[in-house]
């Protein structure tokens, strides 16, 4: 009897996967107790499995992977390079990073995305703010402050990221989004009433209509299991109160029910749009041909606040301004769309 009873407790603190070895982790999607290496296969087999039953990539498509030199970007390039071998995807990889020109941040980061270069084996491309906008980050910050620059840096990042892709001529671009953000993101849009951001910040792929697709290999996976081996690496000027606050509620609910990041990501999926819900409409900036819903792009708008030493441009929320005004001159006539960090 005693003996049964010893056995039971013996086979309950073993990997329930295995069932060999100690568990190192509790899953927060399963609450399953497993051990290390049972964990690495099931982690890279749930994405495998998201990559096929959402059919993201074709045989012999280009696929950037959006490298910031963070936990997330470092894991997905990981993740993609042994899946395309163990799988035979049949993609050509590369690492695109963008360098928005933040000493003690992004030159850090950067660096971890040279050592993935040789690691993985996968060519890399840097663009610069500084070569395509004429500022860093540093020196936006220097006019503009903490507040607000995160809307500078998020507009400028979305552009390019496409452009970079644009150079590297690949089909789509992947991102380390994970199932954290995605639900952040769906809280933040609703908090903030953006119908049209809502609609879609829930997709696995986006922008099949603009320049290059993106996906997000990540949209299931907890953040949680994703910094398991790695730092996190936070943006020195990142003071965006409002997303941290839903990022803390997230952990929060998280702690008390780790189901409801998933949730959450549901809720966001099931939402059915109003039809009389109106929605921007799809255009390219007349300035610079990127696309846009207003004449002129939210990276161009801001762009011109900074040259014209008026950085307040384009900030806040100006939804549908004077798509037919005379946009020449008024400050407030080339105001285009709310923060881009809310999209993918
Ligand atoms: N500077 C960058 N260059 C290239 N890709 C980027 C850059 N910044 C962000 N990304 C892409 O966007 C994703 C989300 O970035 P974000 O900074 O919102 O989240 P994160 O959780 O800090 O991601 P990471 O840990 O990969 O930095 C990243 O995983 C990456 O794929």
């Amino acid at each position: 009897m005693d003996g049964t009873h010893g056995g039971e407790k013996t086979k309950s603190r073993l990997c329930s996967i295995c069932n060999q070895r100690r568990p190192a982790l509790k899953r927060p999607k399963t609450l399953q107790q497993i051990c290390r290496e049972c964990f690495y296969v099931v982690f890279e087999e749930e994405i495998h499995s998201v990559i096929v039953n959402n059919k993201l990539f074709k045989p012999g498509e280009r696929i950037a992977i959006g490298a910031s030199g963070g936990k997330d970007s470092t894991v997905l390039a990981y993740v993609m390079s042994e899946l395309n071998r163990r799988h035979n995807y049949g993609l050509d990889l590369f690492l695109l990073s963008v360098d928005e020109g933040i000493t003690g941040y992004r030159d850090d980061s950067l660096e971890t995305v040279k050592r993935n270069e040789i690691q993985y084996g996968l060519p890399l491309k840097v663009v610069s703010y500084k070569d395509l906008y004429g500022w860093t980050m540093d020196e936006i910050v220097k006019m503009i402050g903490l507040k607000n620059n995160c809307t500078f840096c998020g507009v400028f990042r979305r552009q390019a990221l496409d452009r970079g892709a644009a150079l590297l001529k690949v089909d789509k671009l992947v991102t380390g989004h994970n199932a954290d953000d995605i639900a952040e993101t769906v809280l933040l849009n609703i908090l903030r009433g953006d119908i049209a951001r809502l609609s879609r910040c829930t997709s696995i792929i986006t922008g099949e209509d603009g320049p290059i697709p993106r996906c997000k290999p990540f949209k299931y996976t907890y953040e949680k299991e994703i910094k398991l081996d790695y730092f996190s690496t936070e943006c020195i000027y990142s003071p965006n109160a409002y997303r941290g606050f839903a990022r803390e509620f997230i952990k929060d609910l998280e702690r008390i029910r780790p189901r409801a990041i998933l949730d959450i990501i549901k809720s966001g999926e099931d939402f059915r749009i109003a039809t009389s819900t109106k929605m921007p409409e799809q255009g390219t900036c007349q300035r610079c041909g990127y696309i846009s819903s207003q004449k002129w792009c939210k990276a161009c708008v801001l762009l011109e606040g900074l040259n014209r030493g008026l950085p307040k441009l384009g900030i806040g929320r100006t939804r549908g301004v004077n798509r037919n005004d005379d946009q020449h001159n008024d400050a407030k006539n080339i105001q285009s769309k709310p923060c881009g960090s809310l999209d993918f």
